[in-house]
């Protein structure tokens, strides 16, 4: 039977008189992949924020493998198996791939053979072993998007939330990160995946979620969520009429 491994109830996020997010619920099961869209502004990273700590909710909770997690600062989410990606990356660009990689790693263990070893699994996975001594800073963007994506698999999560992992690459590049996000999930790894390219997130996710001004506009499979009237209405329009 599959499990629900994250369960998100009623979250609410006001910045001053700004409400980003309004009783937004959510349940992602083990081994999915749980895309988000919705236009700018409409609460995506909010709600990653505050699912990965880096943001208390207002009000609402966070159940990851049925503990509360609200609240609780990100180095403690990660180290419960939930772990993230940015949009912007931010390698430690003095550092090599295999040490930045090793980062994620540490958060289990502070002894470097371990850290190294699921460190140099994580680089293998996502394509980066040839490039495990070099400077991080001298990757491509396409390189330091695989890289963001083993410094979360290093942390060896159920659960990994992946924010605009394809923005600006080349079409060859997102190919690739696709097909490792695919692998991920054989794994049994769930994803839950912000994305712009609409191609893409129909391709890989098993439910849409839509966020539209800080609310839940639809929540099902793909190809429901685009004949959705409400749906086209708000975002998507013309763009996947052809999908
Ligand atoms: N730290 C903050 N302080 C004040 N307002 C914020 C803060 N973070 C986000 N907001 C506001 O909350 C709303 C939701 O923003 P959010 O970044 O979550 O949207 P998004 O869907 O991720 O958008 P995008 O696709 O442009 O990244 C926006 O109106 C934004 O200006």
């Amino acid at each position: 039977m599959t499990e629900t491994i994250l369960h998100a109830t009623d979250i609410t996020k006001e910045f001053g008189g700004l409400v980003a997010l309004s009783d937004v619920s959510l349940d992602i099961d083990e081994g999915e992949i749980v895309g988000l869209i919705g236009p700018n502004g409409a609460g995506k990273t909010t709600l990653f924020n505050c699912l990965s700590g880096a943001l208390k909710p207002t009000s609402g909770t966070v159940e990851f493998r049925g503990e509360d997690i609200t609240g609780m600062e990100p180095h403690e989410v990660a180290k419960r198996g939930l772990a993230r990606t940015f949009q912007i990356t931010r390698p430690m660009e003095d550092m090599t791939v295999l040490e930045n990689a090793m980062v994620g790693a540490h958060i289990h263990t502070r002894r470097r053979g371990p850290t190294r070893e699921r460190a140099r699994d994580a680089l293998d996975f996502v394509g980066l072993a040839d490039d495990a001594d070099r400077k991080a800073g001298g990757l491509t963007l396409g390189k330091q998007k695989s890289l963001e994506l083993a410094r979360a698999l290093a942390t060896d999560p159920e659960l990994v939330l992946v924010d605009e992992i394809m923005a600006g690459l080349t079409p060859a590049e997102s190919e690739r990160i696709l097909d490792r996000l695919e692998a991920v999930r054989e794994r049994g790894t769930s994803l839950f995946v912000i994305e712009h390219d609409m191609h893409a997130i129909m391709e890989i996710s098993d439910r849409i979620k839509v966020l539209d001004n800080g609310k839940e506009l639809a929540f099902g499979a793909p190809a429901d969520v685009v004949n959705d009237p409400a749906v086209v209405e708000a975002y998507i329009g013309e763009e996947v009429e052809d999908v």
